[in-house]
C-alpha cells in the first residue's frame, strides 16, 4: 500500500505498518560510544542505538524500499547472444528522490548493490542534500565489451528499469566502469519513453546538460575533505606524501589536484600494477600515459611495484579509489599511512577498521570523503530543473562550502557521542534520515 507525498514520489516503507512506541520521538543526541563496527548494516544499527531510535524505526531504515533485478540479453558484435543481470536497489526516499551510481563490474552482486544503496542514503544525508539513496549495477566486465555492446547493454537495462527511475523518483549517475557516455545512453533511452528529461541522470556530458565540474567532483571533494581533516591535525597537503589506489575517475582527479596543491603523490596503482617514485610522480604525465596505453605499465617516470604493495607503502596519506574491502585483516596491520581517506566506497572492512584504530591511523569515512560526487550531481540536477547553468567556479566553491560544513557537522557528532569519524558521520546521516522518516509518519 503506497502513499504519495512530497512532490509525488512515494513515501518510504509505507508497507511497514506499526505503531510508534515511546522511544520514537525525535532522537536524543547524547549517548557514549566506543565501538568500531563498520559493515554498513552493522554500523547503521550501532548509530541507531546511539541515537536512541526505536528498534522498529531502525528496522524500517535498514530495509530497502525496492530491489530490482532484471535480465539483460544483447546481441554481441559477432552475432552471438550474451545475458547479463542488472540490479537497481532503491534504499530510502524519506529525504527526497533516491540517488546513486550505476556500476559495471564482474563482481556486482545483489548484496553489494544493497549495501552500496544504503551507504548512499547516509551519504546524501551527511552532505545535507535533499536525496535518499540508491545504487545499481550490471555484472559484466566493461573492458571485455566493445563500445557498441556497452551501448546495447545500457539501453536494454534502461528499457527494463525506465518506469522505476525518474527525475523525482530515482536519479542514476556514474560509478565504477561507467561514465558520462553511459549516462548519455540512459538519458536517450529514457527520453524515448518519457520525453526529454535531462535531470533523470547526472554525470552527463556537458553537451546534454551535464554540470561543469561534475567529472572532477568526487576527486575534488576528496581533496577538500582531506584538507579539512589535515587542518584539524595542524597539517596541510603541501609537503605530505600520498599513495593512491585506482587511477580512474576518482583516483586520477584526486591525484592531480593533490599535486597542484603541493602534495607529493609517490605511488599510484590500477589493475595493471603500480608505479612509485619517492620524489613524486608527474601526475599529468601519468594521465597522458594511461590515456594512450590504457595502463600504468611502462611509465618512464617511476619504478613499477606490485599493486597490493601500494596499500602498505610508506606514505603519510593513503587514498583507496578503487574497490571495496581492499583494507582487511590480511594487510591492515602493515599499513604505514597515518591517514586513510576513503575515496572508494567501503574500502575498509570492519576487522581492518579495528586494527587501524588500534594503530592510531585516522580513517576519514567514505560517506563523507567521497560525497563530492553526489553533491555536484545535486548541483547538476538543480541546474537542469532551473534550466540555468552555473559556471565552474560557482560549482567548485559551493562544493567546498558543502564539504567544509559537513566536516564540521561530523565533528560535532564525534564530540557529542565521543566517537570516531566513521561513527560521527553515521550518526549524522542516520539522525537526519530518521528525523525525516518520523516527520513524514506512517499512515494506517
Ligand atoms: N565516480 C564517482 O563519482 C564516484 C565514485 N565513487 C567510488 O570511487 C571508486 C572508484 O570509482 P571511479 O573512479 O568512478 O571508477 P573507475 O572505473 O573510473 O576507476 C576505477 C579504478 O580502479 C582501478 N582498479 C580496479 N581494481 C583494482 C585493483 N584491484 N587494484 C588497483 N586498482 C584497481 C581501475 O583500474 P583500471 O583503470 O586498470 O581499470 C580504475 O583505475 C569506487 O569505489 C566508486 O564507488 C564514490 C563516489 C562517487
Ligand atoms: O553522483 C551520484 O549521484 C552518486 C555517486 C555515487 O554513486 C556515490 O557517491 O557512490
Amino acid at each position: 500500500m503506497k502513499k504519495e507525498k512530497f512532490h509525488g514520489y512515494p513515501a518510504t516503507k509505507s508497507y511497514l505498518n506499526f505503531s510508534l512506541g515511546p522511544n520514537t520521538s525525535l532522537p536524543s543526541l547524547r549517548l557514549p560510544f566506543n565501538s568500531l563496527i563498520s559493515t554498513p548494516p552493522a554500523i547503521h544499527k550501532h548509530a541507531a542505538r546511539i541515537l536512541g531510535l526505536d528498534s522498529k524505526v531502525e528496522k524500517s531504515l535498514l530495509i530497502p524500499f525496492r530491489e530490482i533485478k532484471v535480465e539483460c540479453t544483447i546481441p554481441k558484435d559477432d552475432g552471438t547472444l550474451a545475458s547479463y543481470i542488472g540490479f537497481r536497489v532503491q534504499h530510502d526516499n524519506a529525504r527526497g528522490p533516491m540517488k546513486g551510481g550505476i556500476r559495471y563490474h564482474p563482481e556486482v552482486d545483489p548484496d553489494e548493490v544493497n549495501a552500496l544503496a544504503q551507504l548512499m542514503t547516509w551519504k546524501s544525508a551527511v552532505a545535507d542534500i535533499p536525496y535518499g539513496g540508491a545504487k545499481g549495477g550490471i555484472g559484466c566486465n566493461p573492458g571485455d565489451l566493445s563500445k557498441s555492446e556497452l551501448e546495447r547493454l545500457t539501453r536494454v537495462f534502461t528499457q527494463k528499469i525506465h518506469d522505476l527511475i525518474g527525475v523525482h523518483t530515482d536519479v542514476p549517475a556514474p560509478d565504477m566502469g561507467t561514465n558520462a557516455q553511459t549516462m548519455a545512453w540512459i538519458l536517450d533511452e529514457y527520453s524515448k519513453f518519457h520525453g526529454h528529461s535531462p535531470a533523470v541522470v547526472t554525470g552527463k556530458p556537458i553537451d546534454l546538460g551535464g554540470s561543469l565540474g561534475r567529472e572532477a567532483a568526487t576527486g575534488r571533494g576528496v581533496v577538500f575533505a582531506t584538507e579539512a581533516l589535515l587542518a584539524e591535525h595542524g597539517k596541510s597537503i603541501k609537503g605530505l606524501t600520498f599513495a593512491v589506489q585506482g587511477f580512474g575517475n576518482v583516483g586520477s582527479w584526486a591525484a592531480k589536484i593533490i599535486q597542484e596543491r603541493g602534495g607529493k603523490v609517490i605511488a599510484v596503482s590500477d589493475i595493471s600494477g603500480a608505479v612509485k617514485n619517492p620524489n613524486g610522480i608527474d601526475i599529468p604525465e601519468l594521465i597522458r600515459h594511461k590515456e594512450s596505453t590504457c595502463s600504468l605499465k611502462n611509465f618512464q617516470g617511476g619504478d613499477s611495484m606490485d599493486a597490493n604493495e601500494l596499500l602498505v607503502h610508506e606514505c603519510d596519506v593513503l587514498i583507496p579509489c578503487a574497490l571495496g574491502g581492499v583494507l582487511n585483516r590480511e594487510n591492515a596491520a602493515d599499513v604505514k599511512a597515518k591517514f586513510i581517506i576513503e575515496a572508494a566506497n567501503h574500502p575498509t572492512d570492519p576487522e581492518a577498521d579495528e586494527i587501524l584504530a588500534k594503530k592510531g591511523v585516522v580513517v576519514l569515512p567514505d560517506i563523507y570523503a567521497n560525497s563530492g560526487g553526489v553533491t555536484v550531481s545535486y548541483f547538476e540536477w538543480v541546474q537542469n530543473i532551473q534550466g540555468f547553468m552555473w559556471d565552474e567556479e560557482q560549482v567548485n566553491k559551493t562544493l567546498q562550502n558543502y564539504m567544509t560544513r559537513a566536516f564540521h557537522n561530523i565533528k560535532v557528532m564525534c564530540q557529542t557521542h565521543d566517537c570516531n569519524l566513521r561513527m560521527g558521520a553515521f550518526t549524522l546521516g542516520v539522525n537526519r534520515v530518521a528525523r525525516a522518516t518520523l516527520l513524514r509518519g506512517w499512515e494506517a
